[in-house]
């Protein structure tokens, strides 16, 4: 899996990020030295200036957060292509999805993201967990998700007007692990509650709040994907972050996902 990984990396970013005798350099380029910091983030360190910042949910193994993922302009172009597709016009249509062949736009989104994840320096970080056999589920994406083609096969645009939302659910089975989701146009809090937890507690489910602001995409991938539900409440008095409640607008969701094979 390491060589795997380092011809990978070889083939991405040139020699330097390889050596002869197996071991991965100590001093690797700054642009892959992420991740240092004591609050967890992974800044990019890109020689194109990158910005993208990933959090992590620390509460959920596999919950990463880009809040800058996308700038104004490329909310706007991105909604405006998804109106043209037409799809989505008309007061009764609030969900489209598409299977198979993505619209240029969302080949597009799942290109982007792929580089956001790859700008942020992130293969040192997931070598350095590896190298220690340690939380590897503490990485942003593992390679074996980040490398499949497509990245996305599959896709919903979900249009939700103030007080509609999503009720808890985990996403089905049918889709592979590693989920994406953009949101635009404006801010709402989803929910996270663990699989089970309603069940086994006599206490109300622990829910752990997630903002997710327009032009922000969450990446989901092994126990936030699987163990834990996600839920939108946009109930009145469910919408609340730093102690005030958000006000409601018509919010628009792109979430990607890849179909399991059949065979
Ligand atoms: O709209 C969202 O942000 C969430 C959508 C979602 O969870 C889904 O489509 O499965
Ligand atoms: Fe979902």
């Amino acid at each position: 899996m390491e060589e795997e990984l380092k011809a990978i990396l070889k083939e991405a970013f040139g020699d330097s990020s390889s050596d002869s005798d197996g071991e991965l350099p100590e001093d690797q380029p700054e642009r892959f030295q992420v991740n240092d910091s004591s609050d967890g983030m992974v800044k990019p360190h890109s020689i194109f200036g990158d910005t993208h910042i990933w959090e992590p949910i620390k509460e959920i193994n596999g919950l990463w957060i880009c809040s800058d993922f996308l700038s104004a302009d490329q909310q706007s172009t991105l909604l405006s292509a998804i109106e043209k597709e037409g799809y989505l016009s008309g007061a009764s249509h609030n969900q489209a999805m598409r299977f198979g062949d993505l619209p240029p736009w969302a080949i597009e989104l799942s290109q982007h993201i792929r580089e956001n994840v790859l700008l942020s320096g992130y293969f040192s970080d997931y070598m350095d967990l590896a190298r220690r056999d340690s939380g590897k589920e503490k990485c942003l994406f593992p390679p074996e998700l980040l490398w499949r083609e497509p990245l996305f096969n599959q896709l919903i645009v979900n249009i939700y007007q103030p007080g509609e939302g999503i009720c808890a659910h985990v996403d089905l089975m049918r889709f592979e692990d590693g989920i994406a989701i953009i949101s635009l146009e404006s801010s709402c809090v989803m929910h996270f509650s663990r699989v089970g937890a309603e069940v086994s507690d006599l206490e109300p489910p622990a829910k752990i709040p997630v903002l997710l602001t327009p032009g922000s995409v969450i990446l989901m991938w092994g126990e936030a994907r699987y163990m834990w539900k996600h839920e939108i409440n946009r109930k009145p008095g469910f919408q609340n972050w730093e102690g005030r409640e958000i006000e409601q607008k018509r919010r628009t969701s792109v979430t990607l996902r890849k179909l399991c094979q059949t065979e």
